[in-house]
């Protein structure tokens, strides 16, 4: 069984260049993983996510813990037999969507009881049992329970959340089975405080992770703020591990995440955007339902070399999108992961050729709109 394994192959400034080795698979990172949260990249074949570069992808302990189950889909094979996705997944542990998906919860030191948004049936999850349900989903990189800490939050709510974080992460090491080959990754919590981030850190080095993940970021805090979290963490963490910040973000947050030493991200902004007819180009976004597309002929992205960019108009998105037609999902949801695959290519490439700070530079200069 090959195990976990990084490799560092360039750095331009903190800017890294990459290679995570997965039980089921070779990523090249920096790398940005579009997020699968019911077992599927919603309206993406995953064929079509093959053919736009997705190395990897999420899913998530609580949306399956509660349909269809966990133990039905160790029965059905696992995950990825299950969704037809032989490359790796990363699941993340279910904490994050407690919060912001579930009815009444309750958090204390065993773990969190909360109700299901589905049904309301009453379900708890704790760092025990959310290990064993990404390992009977057969998770590659199984990411620690954690608490993402609300913002804003009193310094003293987050000091203790962080360290309750830290003992569930000693739990986590303790649940996963031994060497099956995927990875565990530590979860960096500690608000918006400097000390407190480095003291998550420090608790989580003396147990030991394959990777770090920062969480408790992208919760509504300013871009300026995140950048300042990133800058504080970021040299405090194993030069040889991978760095995966959680829930970010916007290519601008990647760019800047990049620059500041991550390696791994992800978002559901493309494919939540690409539903809500929201379109990413090189010169910035574009909402596909505005009347000033109603006869245009030019593809979404003259610089893109999609599928849909090469076959389809704004007339033809805007009126798939007003018409409120299934393959409006599929083509806005193509491309718009296609942009975030060729963002991470495009600076994979700037950072081996040593000119990352020369790619930031155009790709903010060409941040504009279309007249
Ligand atoms: C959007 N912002 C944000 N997301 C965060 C997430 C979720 C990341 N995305 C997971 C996928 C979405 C559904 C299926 C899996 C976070 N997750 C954890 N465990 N801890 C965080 O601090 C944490 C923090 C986060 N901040
Ligand atoms: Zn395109």
């Amino acid at each position: 069984m090959t195990s976990f394994s990084f490799d560092l192959l360039h750095e331009d400034g903190r800017a890294r260049r990459g290679r995570l080795h997965t039980r089921r698979g070779v990523v090249e990172t920096p790398v940005f993983m579009p997020v699968g949260t019911q077992a599927t990249v919603k309206a993406m074949y995953p064929e079509t996510l093959k053919e736009i570069g997705a190395q990897i992808i999420l899913a998530n302990t609580y949306h399956l813990l509660l349909r269809p189950g966990h133990e039905r889909v160790r029965a059905l094979g696992g995950l990825h037999r299950f969704m037809n996705w032989d490359r790796p997944i990363l699941t993340d542990s279910g904490g994050f969507q407690v919060f912001s998906l579930g009815e009444l919860r309750k958090i204390d030191e065993q773990g969190v009881r909360f109700q299901s948004h589905l049904d309301g049936a009453a379900h708890v999850l704790t760092p025990e049992s959310s290990i064993a349900i990404q390992e009977a989903l057969g998770s590659d990189i199984i990411m620690a329970f954690d608490e993402c800490i609300p913002y804003p939050a009193t310094r003293e709510y987050v000091a203790e959340s962080t360290a309750r974080s830290s003992r569930w992460a000693a739990r986590c090491r303790q649940a996963r089975q031994p060497e099956d080959g995927a990875a565990l990754f530590g979860i960096v919590q500690g608000g918006m405080h400097r000390d407190l981030r480095a003291q998550s850190v420090a608790d989580l080095l003396a147990i030991g992770f394959e990777g770090y993940a920062v969480g408790g970021l992208s919760v509504g805090e300013s871009a300026e703020l995140m950048y300042e979290v990133m800058d504080w963490t970021m040299p405090l963490l194993p030069r040889d591990c991978p760095r995966y910040v959680m829930g970010v973000g916007t290519p601008e947050n990647l760019v800047e995440g990049v620059r500041r030493g991550v390696d791994m991200f992800d978002c559901v902004m493309p494919t939540r955007n690409a539903r809500n007819g929201v379109l990413f180009t090189s010169f910035g976004k574009i909402s596909i339902k505005q009347a000033r597309f109603l006869d245009d002929e030019s593809p979404i992205d003259p610089d893109c070399d999609c599928y849909v960019c090469r076959h389809y108009s704004r007339a033809y998105l805007r009126h798939l999108y007003q018409s409120n037609e299934i393959l409006s999902s599929m083509l806005n949801t193509h491309h718009n992961l296609h942009y975030y695959q060729q963002l991470m290519a495009r600076m994979r490439d700037a950072i081996e050729s040593g000119t990352f700070e020369t790619f930031r530079a155009e790709f903010l200069a060409a941040r504009r709109i279309d007249p």
